[in-house]
């Protein structure tokens, strides 16, 4: 499930991960929530994902919230070009700490890295908030691509492990995975 404030691009990383494009123009904001499904081969198994695309308007909140229980994985996003999106981080954490299992998986993800005459938030300011809270973190760009696969690979093997891992196989590490695979958030052109 894909949460962060309005405006953030939750359905453009999905459409850049589903569709491998990108949305530009008229910003169409996503009313109460929509879903998509891709299948991943991940490490010879076939994955498949259900990804819930949230509206991130306050006056969907309560239709979100019903959501969250059944969730196995959320990927919390905001905007880097945009301080209030990432100074609002620490409230979706509050509301996932209410509402989603304890167990859920949660990546952090500044999108939009491609715009860098725009950015407000330090790449260091994510990675602080990141390791204050425990949480994997990379930097994305629904319109140039970067990292966007590999936040949702990185999702399925941790999903996959957690329901078909046999004891002798070796433990898949989300964080260390992240760290080592992500790229650099200042580069690409689109
Ligand atoms: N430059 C740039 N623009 C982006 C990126 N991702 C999204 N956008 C733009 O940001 C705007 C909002 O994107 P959406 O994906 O609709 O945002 P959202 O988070 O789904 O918004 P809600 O549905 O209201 O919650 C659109 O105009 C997109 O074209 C990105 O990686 N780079």
């Amino acid at each position: 499930m894909l949460v962060g404030d309005s405006g953030v691009g939750k359905t453009c990383l999905l459409v850049r991960f589903k569709d491998g494009a990108f949305l530009a123009g008229t910003f169409i904001s996503t009313v109460g929530i929509d879903f998509r499904n891709k299948v991943l081969d991940v490490d010879g198994t076939k994955v498949k994902l259900q990804m819930w695309d949230t509206a991130g308007q306050e006056r969907f909140r309560s239709v979100t919230h019903a959501y969250y229980r059944d969730a196995h994985a959320l990927l919390l996003l905001y905007d880097v070009t945009n301080k209030a999106s990432f100074d609002n981080i620490q409230d979706w954490l509050s509301e996932i700490q209410e509402h989603a299992q304890r167990d859920v998986v949660l990546m952090l993800l500044g999108n939009k890295v491609d715009s860098t005459h725009e950015r407000e938030v330090k790449r260091e300011d994510g990675e602080k908030l990141a390791k204050e809270y425990g949480l994997p973190f990379m930097e994305t760009s629904a319109k140039s691509g970067l990292n966007v696969d590999l936040a949702f690979t990185a999702i399925a093997k941790e999903l996959k492990q957690r329901t078909t891992k046999a004891p002798s196989e070796p433990r898949f590490r989300l964080h260390e995975y992240v760290k080592r695979e992500g790229r650099g958030g200042s580069c690409c052109r689109p």
